[in-house]
């Protein structure tokens, strides 16, 4: 189900440096990692958490930056799934810092 701004709001500030831009129903967050095969490795493991939850990010690499975008397509709204895979990519992340 949608959420609603407000909703948005409060899941976000539990997030870590995931930000909503514009009025597009999307969550944005970049990771930097110390080198590519890390960002590979990170995409990884993002890759089974999505596969588990069967929701799935839309994701760029660029060498050592991941940027990652979570928006509910079915529902062209966010979502508690999209809060809650953001919050399993934000434990994925320190793993892979180095
Ligand atoms: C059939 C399957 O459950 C759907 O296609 C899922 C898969 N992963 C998805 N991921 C995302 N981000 N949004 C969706 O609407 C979505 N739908």
């Amino acid at each position: 189900m949608a959420l609603s701004d407000a909703q948005i709001e409060e899941g976000l500030a539990r997030l870590q440096d995931w930000r909503r831009e514009g009025a597009e129903p999307v969550i944005h967050r970049t990771v930097r990692l110390p080198g590519f095969t890390d960002a590979i490795a990170l995409v990884d493991d993002i890759a089974q958490v999505a596969e588990q939850v069967d929701h799935h990010p839309d994701i760029d690499i660029r060498y050592n930056k991941v940027h990652l975008a979570l928006s509910t397509h079915s529902e062209g709204a966010l979502t508690d799934k999209d809060i809650g895979l953001a919050a399993r990519i934000d434990e994925l992340v320190p793993h892979h810092q180095g």
